[in-house]
């Protein structure tokens, strides 16, 4: 059942926690601060990144302990021998993450070949309303899960922007040659992310358009980009808009400055300008369609979608198109919340877990103080 024996050693309030016996819903039940979504942030270490709260290596490791942390799980794959994966941090080594596949270390983005985790979080909830940077990371995150290659494609196009922005500032006038040598690395990186962008949103749009409208908000998607799509044409806009950039001090066009326009179909409504009940259901609209979009991947990795707090936050027609939605996908879902009564529909066929102050303790059947 994609990841099982999940063990959290020093991460943040778990000391050593184990998480066994998976199914397709599994949820985590406990009061608040108990260290559920804890267990969500550790499994969401799986994917590329920074995880799910995007926060610093510094801020995982359990309070007064020796500094480091580790994770581990068994990702099952259909017809193969189970894979081990694991991921943390030294104690003597505190900045750098380790990732490991079956005991052998490699690049975190190499995990996306392996499985994919999709998340919704309350943190999200403002994701319509943020700045255009956020609705980037969302859409790359969502690109990745297609295709795992995106992700060199992102670091390469930061780090040349980073450099043509700082030669952009300088006092002296850059030398024309590298700028050249720059601009090119731009655009061929940055025209992979722009493409890929584009078309895995054209690909969202095709699913939400045969989507049921309802109950949930269908969201309409549109990709605006910040710049030309194409290599060449971005590499000319760079070169022609030198002065212009250099007078800003800074790159002025580019995926950089993409943007993600999410709307309420029908309503033709901003999604900004939605209530936070549509923004949530937009969101989750646009997960499932992702999610569904992934069933048809000819490459069948294992797919994970770690939704805290959602269920609670979801009126019960809602909540119970929700389940049937999940219910008909084949992705392992993790739910958390504060009680299980929101869960009812599913805790028969669910594994359920009881968290309490950095522990968790598997129950065989929904305690009835839980109900
Ligand atoms: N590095 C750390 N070391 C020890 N404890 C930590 C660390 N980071 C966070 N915590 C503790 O973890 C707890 C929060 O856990 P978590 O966010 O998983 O709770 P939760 O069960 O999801 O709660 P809620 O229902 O309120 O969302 C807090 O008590 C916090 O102090």
């Amino acid at each position: 059942m994609a990841l099982d024996r999940i063990l959290l050693s020093r991460f943040r309030n778990h000391r050593e926690t184990l998480v066994e016996g998976t199914a397709q819903f599994n949820l985590l039940v406990g009061e608040n601060g108990a260290g559920k979504t804890n267990v969500l942030e550790a499994i969401s270490l799986f994917a590329p990144g920074r995880g799910l709260r995007r926060a610093g290596l510094a801020d995982m490791p359990a309070q007064g302990l020796d500094g480091g942390f580790a994770v581990s799980a068994s990702l099952m794959t259909p017809g193969a021998e189970p894979v081990r994966l694991g991921t943390g941090v030294a104690a003597e080594r505190p900045g750098r993450r380790i990732v490991q596949v079956n005991g052998a270390e490699a690049p975190a983005v190499r995990l996306a070949e392996w499985l994919s985790i999709g998340w919704l979080t309350p943190a999200m909830d403002r994701l319509f309303v943020e700045g255009a940077g956020a609705r980037r990371r969302f859409l790359d995150r969502l690109v990745l899960a297609v295709r795992p290659e995106h992700a060199g494609h992102a670091t390469r196009l930061e780090s040349a922007l980073r450099e043509r922005n700082r030669l952009l500032a300088d006092e002296t006038a850059p030398d024309p040659r590298w700028l050249d040598a720059i601009e090119a690395q731009i655009a061929e990186a940055g025209a992979a992310v722009a493409t890929a962008r584009a078309e895995l949103v054209g690909r969202l749009e095709a699913v939400l358009a045969v989507l049921p409208e309802s109950p949930f908000a269908r969201p309409s998607l549109h990709y605006q980009p910040g710049g030309p799509v194409e290599t060449e044409a971005l590499a000319r806009a760079l070169h022609d808009g030198r002065p212009r950039d250099r007078a800003a001090q800074r790159t002025l066009t580019g995926p950089h400055r993409d943007e993600l326009a999410v709307a309420m179909a029908g309503k033709n409504q901003l999604a900004a300008e939605c209530s936070t009940g549509e923004q949530k259901a937009m969101l989750i609209a646009i997960a499932l369609a992702h999610s569904q979009l992934l069933e048809g991947e000819a490459e069948k990795r294992p797919r994970l979608l770690l939704l805290d707090e959602v269920a609670a936050h979801l009126d019960p027609l809602r909540r119970e198109a929700l389940f049937e939605r999940l219910r008909a996908g084949s992705a392992q879902v993790w739910l958390t919340g504060t009680e299980l009564a929101p869960f009812e529909a599913i805790a028969g066929e669910a594994a359920i877990w009881e968290v309490s102050a950095g522990s968790v303790r598997r129950t065989s059947s929904p305690p009835a103080d839980l109900l």
